[in-house]
């Protein structure tokens, strides 16, 4: 199990997270973002644009950023918050996570300037454990209240899954459940297709979902799971081509390779008083699929 700390060529510091059989992870302390993850065959599993600007104050376009303490537009702040767009330290005293035993484990903590006070006056301290293991990326987010009054805030750990082409992707632990679409004015609409596939522009925030979500990538023979705790939500996004091209640090034609799974809490705010912690949990992992679950249903054989 390694850690290093580097500095990237674009100036930015990250650290390094490697295990014995091969896969790695980097993780930058701009943002405490991490924007890399690759199994033991060197596939990168996280998508980062080409685009990218590894320039502060632009948040990095892939990868997985930090939404708080507000997720997208839901809130008065900038766009998903200030945490993703800020300079992270190394937390020496992660204290009271247990140590993490059999990966490769960096702690990063986010504590808020004066300039940040004026944004958002409360005061906390944003904690993220990133744990490489076997075929395993966790990340164990939380927010410590150390303000004398209670204040809350909405969440998501924004993942930008890598997949071959998301015409191909489908979607599974989702179907049957509400969701806002932020395409319509955030109008709630009950989900009712049996998977969630792609042809168009999607932006939807689903409701109080099963703690597993599956994503099929059917070209590649490859399933992400999504393992959560302590977030409820989960936002789904692909910009589709108009969206792309009108977004400055994404390529026209990438809304092809990602697709957005987002570990979320933003229907009801978090709250926590004054000394009193939240936690919240991911967990990715990936499992090789020699079929995709639809194949067997004969409508969809014969249909697509
Ligand atoms: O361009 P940003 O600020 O990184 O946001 C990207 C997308 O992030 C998603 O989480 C939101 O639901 C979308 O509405 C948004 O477009």
């Amino acid at each position: 199990m390694m850690v290093d700390l580097v500095r990237d060529s674009s100036g930015l510091e990250k650290v390094i997270l490697t295990e014995p059989r091969g896969s790695s992870a980097q993780v930058l302390l701009y943002g405490g973002q991490v924007i890399s993850w690759k199994n033991e065959r060197g596939e990168e599993l996280l998508f980062l644009s080409n685009k990218a600007l590894f320039k502060p104050p632009k948040a990095i376009r892939g990868g997985i950023p930090i939404c708080f303490p507000q997720f997208g537009s839901f809130g008065s702040l900038e766009q998903h918050g200030f945490a993703r767009n800020r300079l992270w330290a190394i937390d020496t005293c992660p204290s009271p996570l247990p140590a993490a035993n059999n990966t490769s484990t960096i702690d990063l903590i986010l504590i808020p300037t004066e300039e940040d006070l004026k944004i958002w006056s409360r005061s906390f301290e944003l904690r993220l454990r990133v744990s490489l293991g076997p075929g395993k990326l966790t990340l164990i987010p939380r927010v410590r209240n150390i303000d004398n009054k209670p204040f809350s805030f909405t969440f998501a750990l924004h993942t930008y899954l890598s997949v071959s082409d998301i015409s191909e992707v489908r979607v599974e632990g989702l179907e049957t459940l509400d969701y806002f679409d932020n395409l319509l004015q955030k109008e709630r609409f009950t989900e009712q297709a049996d998977a969630i596939t792609f042809d168009d522009e999607v932006d939807r925030v689903y409701l109080s979902t099963p703690t597993k979500i599956a994503v099929i990538d059917h070209e590649k023979k490859r399933t992400f799971e999504l393992r959560k705790e302590g977030l409820p939500d989960a936002v789904v996004w692909n910009p589709w081509d108009k969206k792309a091209k009108a977004i400055p640090d994404f390529g026209d034609e990438e809304y092809k390779q990602m697709v957005c799974i987002e570990a979320a809490a933003i229907e009801h705010p978090i709250m926590i008083r004054p000394r009193e912690e939240w936690k919240g949990r991911q967990e990715l992992s990936t499992v090789s699929s020699s079929y995709f679950s639809g194949q067997l249903d004969p409508l969809r054989v014969l249909h697509g």
